[in-house]
């Protein structure tokens, strides 16, 4: 077994949507990046990279490469999951957080599970997503981005 972190986090911009979990949330901003800026799914994709000990996100999807303007964080997720099946690994379990002052993401928390899930390629039920305000302090409590947290634990591929 093997276990990952990842941390991430994107300042908002007004211009452009709010996508978050491969989804995109109703809010006043969306985040700035050079891709989707999917704080959530780049923080998974850390874990699993860090779980591997094959670096980060920006190691394989640099934000110098015109390929990845705009790139959707579900299509880089998707890369880093083919990679980890490739090492003979897969989900044991992952549990990660969006610290976010607004807006209420309860209400999208189970969408975005199975979004996670299926491109995981693991049942629902080994994908936990939280959400949390940071009760007004810091950058995330004065709206100025979102931050978001994952561990993730990794088992080796069952023998099918
Ligand atoms: N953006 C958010 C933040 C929080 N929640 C939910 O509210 C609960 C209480 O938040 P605290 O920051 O006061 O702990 C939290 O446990 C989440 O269920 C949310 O949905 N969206
Ligand atoms: C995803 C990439 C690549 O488009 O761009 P951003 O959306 O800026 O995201 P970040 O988490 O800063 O780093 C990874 C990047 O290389």
């Amino acid at each position: 077994m093997r276990i990952g972190h990842g941390y991430d986090v994107h300042a908002f911009d007004a211009s452009r949507p709010l996508i978050l979990g491969g989804m995109e949330i109703p809010h006043d901003f969306g985040l700035k990046g050079h891709s989707d800026a999917d704080v959530l799914l780049h923080t998974i994709t850390d874990s699993i990279l860090g779980a591997l000990a094959l670096g980060d996100i920006g190691k394989f999807f640099p934000d110098t490469d015109e390929k990845f303007k705009d790139a959707d964080s579900r299509v880089l997720l998707g890369e880093v999951v083919a990679m980890m099946h490739e090492k003979g690994y897969e989900i044991g379990n992952i549990d990660a957080v969006v610290i976010a002052e607004r807006p209420k993401l309860r209400g999208y928390i189970d969408d975005m599970r199975e979004n996670v899930a299926a491109l995981l390629k693991t049942d629902m039920s080994n994908v936990n997503i939280k959400a949390t305000t940071s009760e007004k302090l810091g950058f995330t409590g004065r709206e100025e981005g979102i931050a978001s947290e994952a561990v993730v634990l990794l088992q080796k591929q069952e023998a099918k």
